[in-house]
């Protein structure tokens, strides 16, 4: 973007402007102080010098200490030229003066651990505001190159980057301010994104309508073993939660333990073979509450009747070491742990690791986490944070695995059902207040499907408006 950017209006113009919204974000949070800027040798540093004079020009006491002179005839050294107030050494006692610390020593450009100097420096301030992102968090994977206590506010621009979303990154930024800084709209487009937050628009949902039928609505079958009733009933209780037309599990000799349950599911105990049969049936759930014997007896046939198959749990535990033996199947949900013995650890960057796993199996990958990454065969990811710490509890996964299900059998496509399975998961998070137990989920699982149609159909109503405007 900033190459395409410096052909048309120039870094030059938009570091006016990043400068201008930090300084703003500035004011707008704290009561004038003394404010100490860091520069750095690159465009963060720009930004850094474009701050200073703004808040020096509404009146607040600032000083710019740098680390490195910017390079001669660039955009930074001519932001520094324009910036005449006082200057001071870049030193530890200088930081610890002021009573707010501007960070614009490294942003996007940081591409390795910043030095001892650096950090000493950033260690001794007590309040710090970030332009861009801390000036040691990686903004591509949101990795950590050096410890310090989390910032208050960073003011980033155009788009939020990975490492503002991502852990542990994600806790060192503190709150994201993103600015506008007037991009012109084919720059971002011709940047092509790849990565996405999760959000309603990115997806959108099948409403109710008034001719829905149950199989309109969609069929969701779910494997069963004989050990583990809980955690296939999980799934298919959060299946039917979020609007299922029909959740019926496959439970061979062990139906009647399940009849016990539910009565509006429909339990089968005739063979798999003959189940697969019916065309209605073409979304399975195979893994929660599976052994690696019954998943060995049930996958396989699954993906050979050409199903549309979301493995999880015990599924992923049978292709651990060897995740071709899902090749297949449409989605898998691991956590980190499952991750980890089907594809090896993901190391820092896990927005790679994930798309590449998705990429060898020819399926969508969703990693779980407090944030947790959505990856397609073709590249995209998105990124879930709508969610809540109260979905870490056990069983939690199942009632998602469900979820995800009843989308795919309500005809999303395969990674649109999974972004959405996350946020509707999330959200259920959300509103079920303190401490939930897992089945507690299912109660606001509808609601959570009806927020999410209601926010994309508002945005798609606003962006319609914006392009009437545009056209008058
Ligand atoms: N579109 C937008 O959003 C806009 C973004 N803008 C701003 O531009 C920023 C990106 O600017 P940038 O590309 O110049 O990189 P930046 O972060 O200043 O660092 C590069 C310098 O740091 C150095 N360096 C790196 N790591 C180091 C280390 N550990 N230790 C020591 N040195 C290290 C590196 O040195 P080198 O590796 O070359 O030796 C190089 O000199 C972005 O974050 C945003 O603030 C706006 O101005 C305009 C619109
Ligand atoms: N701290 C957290 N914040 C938000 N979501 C979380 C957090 N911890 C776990 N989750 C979510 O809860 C679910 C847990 O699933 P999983 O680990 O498979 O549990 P189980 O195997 O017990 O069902 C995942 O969807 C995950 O993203
Ligand atoms: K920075």
């Amino acid at each position: 973007m900033d190459e395409m950017a410096g052909r048309s209006v120039g870094i030059i113009a938009l570091m006016e402007r990043a400068g201008w919204a930090v300084a703003r974000a500035i004011r707008a949070r704290f009561a004038p102080c003394r404010v100490l800027v860091l520069c750095g040798p690159g465009n963060n540093g720009g930004d850094g010098h474009v701050a200073a004079r703004y808040l020096e020009r509404a009146g607040w006491p600032v000083q710019v200490a740098l680390l490195a002179p910017p390079r001669e005839g660039g955009p930074a050294a001519e932001a520094a030229a324009r910036f005449s107030g006082r200057r001071v050494e870049f030193s530890a006692e200088n930081a610890a003066r002021a009573d707010l610390v501007v960070d614009a020593i490294f942003g996007a450009g940081l591409d390795r651990a910043p030095s001892d100097t650096v950090m000493a420096v950033l260690r001794a301030s007590r309040r710090l505001v970030a332009v861009d992102l801390p000036s040691f968090v990686n903004g591509l994977t949101g990795a950590v190159l050096a410890e310090r206590p989390p910032y208050e506010v960073s003011v980033t621009f155009v788009r939020p980057k990975p490492g503002h979303v991502l852990y542990p990154g994600r806790t060192l930024c503190g709150e994201v301010v993103c600015a506008d800084i007037g991009m012109p709209s084919d720059c971002i487009a011709h940047a092509q994104p790849r990565i996405f937050l999760n959000r309603p628009g990115l997806w959108s949902i099948p409403a109710m309508t008034a001719q829905d039928h149950k199989y309109s609505r969609g069929v969701v079958s779910l494997c069963a073993g004989r050990v583990m009733p809980g955690a296939t009933r999980l799934a298919a209780a959060g299946a039917r939660a979020s609007g299922a037309g029909l959740v019926r599990i496959s439970a061979g000799v062990s139906a009647e333990a399940y009849r016990l349950g539910a009565p509006g599911l429909v339990i089968d105990d005739a063979p798999l073979e003959a189940l697969l049969e019916d065309t209605r049936r073409n979304v399975w759930l195979c893994g929660p509450g599976l052994t690696p014997d019954e998943v060995e007896d049930t996958l396989p046939l699954l993906v050979a009747s050409k199903k549309c198959v979301l493995a999880d749990a015990g599924a992923l535990g049978w292709a651990a070491g060897a995740p071709e033996k899902l090749r297949g199947v449409s989605v898998i949900t691991p956590h980190i742990g499952e991750f980890t013995r089907l594809f090896g650890a993901p190391g820092d960057d896990l927005v790679c690791a994930v798309r590449s796993a998705a990429g060898r199996i020819g399926a969508v990958v969703l990693l779980k986490g407090a944030v947790s990454v959505i990856a397609a065969p073709d590249g995209r990811v998105a990124l879930n944070d709508h969610a809540s710490p109260a979905l870490a509890t056990a069983g939690s996964g199942d009632t998602l695995a469900g979820v995800i299900g009843t989308l795919l059998a309500a005809g999303m496509p395969h990674w649109d059902a999974a972004c959405a399975g996350a946020w509707l998961h999330g959200e259920a998070g959300l509103r079920a207040g303190n401490w939930p137990i897992v089945e507690a989920l299912d109660a606001h699982l509808g609601d959570a499907r009806a927020e999410a149609i209601d926010q994309a159909r508002r945005l798609s109503c606003e962006t319609d408006n914006l392009a009437v405007k545009r056209r008058a």
